[in-house]
C-alpha cells in the first residue's frame, strides 16, 4: 500500500482484486476481528493481493457512515505492507457522506477510492454525475479515483465512455473505471480510449474472459474471494494465450453460478458460500438482505466441491 500522489504513482491497478464481504456478529454488528484472518485467507489461499472493500458485495449501501469509517480502516491497517492495494468504495447517496468518505479514506492511507453513481435522485445527464464524482474527487486529490458503474443496482447505464470523455481535466486523480455492466462495446471503447495510466476492471465476474479479450486490465469481483486461485488460473492461461485452458475455467466457474443463481443467488447467499468455503465466521447479511436458507447452501456448496474439486 502507498500514500504517493496518483502523479507520481506509477503502480498501475491490474489482476484479481476481491471484493470483499463485510463480516458481521451473529447480531449483526460489524465484526472487525474477522478482518486479519480474512486478508491471510486471501493472500494465502486465494493468491488474491488486492481488494475492494464497502461495494456492492461489502453491503455498503447498507452500512452507516461510521462502520464503514472503522471497516475501511481496519481493511487498510490490516493489509498494509501484506497486500498490493486496497481500494475503498465511498460512494453514497449524499455527496456529503461520499465526500466524507474520501477524505477519510485518504488520511487511512488507501490506494484507492470508487465511486458509483448515485442512484436515488439518478443524474440526468453525463454532465450532472460528472460534477458529483468531481465534488468527491476534490477533497481526496491525492488519491487514485475510480468510477464504479453497476447498472443492474444503480439503472445508471449512459454509456462510460461518454461520461470518461476529458474526466481527467475535471478530476486530475482519476485512474480508471470498475466497469460492473454487460455491455463489452461500451468496455471495449473505454479500453480504447483510456490513457496508459488508467485501468479498466472488469466486474462481472462470469464473463470475465470476454473481457480480458477485450483488453480489460483486471478484475474486481465476489467470487475471487472463494474461486480467486482459479481465477488467477485463467488470467496465466489466457495471457500465455492457451484461450482452451482459459475458457474451461471460465466455463467451470459459470457451471458453479449459473447452478446458484438458478436456486437464487445474491450478496447473501454469496456472503454464505464464502463462509462455508473459507471457514472464516461472516455472519449473516443485513436486511433487507435475508440469510440464505441452510438447504439451498448446502446445495451450493456440493456443486462447489464438485466443480472445484
Ligand atoms: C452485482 C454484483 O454483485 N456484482 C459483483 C460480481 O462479482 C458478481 O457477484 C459476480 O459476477 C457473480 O454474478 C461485483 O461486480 C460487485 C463488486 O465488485 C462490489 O462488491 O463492489
Amino acid at each position: 500500500m502507498s500514500t504517493m500522489a496518483p502523479e507520481t504513482d506509477s503502480r498501475k491497478l491490474t489482476g484479481l482484486v476481491a471484493a470483499t464481504f463485510t463480516p458481521f456478529t451473529t447480531e449483526g454488528e460489524i465484526n472487525l476481528s474477522v478482518i486479519g484472518p480474512y486478508v491471510q485467507y486471501l493472500i494465502e489461499k486465494q493468491g488474491v493481493k488486492s481488494i475492494f472493500v464497502n461495494g456492492t458485495t461489502g453491503e455498503s449501501m447498507s452500512l452507516s457512515v461510521a462502520e464503514r469509517k472503522a471497516l475501511a480502516e481496519e481493511w487498510c491497517r490490516t493489509a498494509r505492507g501484506r497486500m498490493d492495494q486496497v481500494i475503498v468504495h465511498v460512494g453514497a447517496m449524499s455527496l456529503s457522506d461520499s465526500q466524507d468518505l474520501a477524505r477519510h479514506a485518504a488520511q487511512i492511507g488507501a490506494d484507492g477510492i470508487a465511486v458509483i453513481a448515485p442512484f436515488f435522485f439518478k443524474p440526468q445527464t453525463a454532465e450532472a454525475l460528472r460534477k458529483f464524482l468531481q465534488e468527491v474527487a476534490s477533497v481526496a486529490p491525492s488519491v487514485p479515483f475510480y468510477y464504479y458503474q453497476i447498472p443492474a443496482i444503480t439503472g445508471i447505464n449512459m454509456p462510460v465512455v461518454d461520461l470518461v470523455d476529458g474526466i481527467q481535466q475535471l478530476i486530475p486523480s482519476f485512474r480508471g473505471i470498475k466497469f460492473s455492466g454487460s455491455d463489452l462495446m461500451d468496455l471495449g471503447q473505454c479500453v480504447r480510449h483510456s490513457p496508459p495510466q488508467w485501468s479498466v476492471l472488469y466486474g462481472v465476474d462470469e464473463q470475465l474472459l470476454a473481457a480480458l479479450a477485450m483488453g480489460a486490465h483486471g478484475a474486481v469481483g465476489s467470487t475471487f474471494n472463494y474461486i480467486g486461485s482459479h481465477m488467477n488460473k485463467l488470467l496465466s492461461a489466457f495471457e500465455g494465450g492457451d484461450l482452451i485452458q482459459a475458457r474451461a475455467i471460465q466455463f467451470q466457474m459459470q457451471e458453479l453460478l449459473s447452478f446458484a443463481m438458478r436456486l437464487g443467488f445474491d450478496v447473501g447467499v454469496n456472503k454464505q458460500l464464502m463462509a462455508e468455503v473459507s471457514g472464516l465466521h461472516l455472519g449473516p447479511p443485513r436486511l433487507p438482505l435475508l440469510q440464505c436458507p441452510l438447504e439451498r447452501s448446502q446445495q451450493i456448496l456440493q456443486k462447489y466441491r464438485s466443480v472445484f474439486p
